[in-house]
């Protein structure tokens, strides 16, 4: 939330919340290390579950990804439960036009545990979005995957964006906030 000065201003709730970015089945087709990623965001889960944090999954659409296809669908190893909170969006900002910011006011949740995928699209755009709401931020760095890709002539593996992308949140920094990074076995909970 903005205050009066229209200045970033730290959201001063208790709660902690895990938040998995679009672990779904056309999502993951391409990207690196998926079984990997997928088995420790598992045991992350579970972990979670161990200290009754709530467990949010995103899921993206886009007109060839459309709500309710089976590419849509999340990983079905993934140990979703009844009574997780399902969040459903069409941008990379998974706070764009969806109820994440009202189910995390509705859980009176100030610190997101993110993982996921695309770690160059919908987690690094998401994780900055909460950062600049107000939220403290892990982001676990094992547990977030994208694909190998090319641009303007450059390739560039998923290797090494999702070691860019934990590079560049182990620094983030904001004024009374906390950021960081941290692997799914050491992030507190
Ligand atoms: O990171 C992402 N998740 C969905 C697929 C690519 C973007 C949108």
């Amino acid at each position: 939330p903005c205050n009066t000065a229209g200045v970033n201003q730290h959201l001063e709730r208790p709660g902690t919340a895990l938040l998995i970015i679009d672990l779904q089945k056309d999502v993951l087709a391409q990207c690196v290390d998926t079984t990997g990623v997928l088995a420790r965001t598992a045991v992350l889960i579970g972990r979670a579950r161990a200290s009754q944090l709530p467990v949010i999954f995103v899921q993206h659409e886009e007109p060839d990804m459309p709500r309710h296809s089976s590419g849509w669908e999340l990983d079905p190893s993934l140990p979703v439960q009844p009574g997780d909170a399902l969040v459903f969006k069409s941008y990379r900002d998974s706070f764009e036009d969806t109820t994440l910011a009202a189910e995390l006011a509705r859980l009176d949740v100030g610190r997101l545990i993110v993982a996921g995928a695309q770690s160059d699209y919908c987690v690094r755009t998401t994780a900055h979005r909460a950062a600049i709401e107000g939220y403290d931020l892990v982001l676990v760095s094992d547990c977030h995957t994208t694909e190998d890709t090319e641009f303007g002539g450059v390739p560039v593996t998923g290797e090494q964006i999702v070691a860019h992308t934990n590079q560049y949140f182990s620094g983030l920094d904001y004024p009374g906030g906390s950021y960081g990074i941290a692997t799914h076995l050491a992030v507190a909970l």
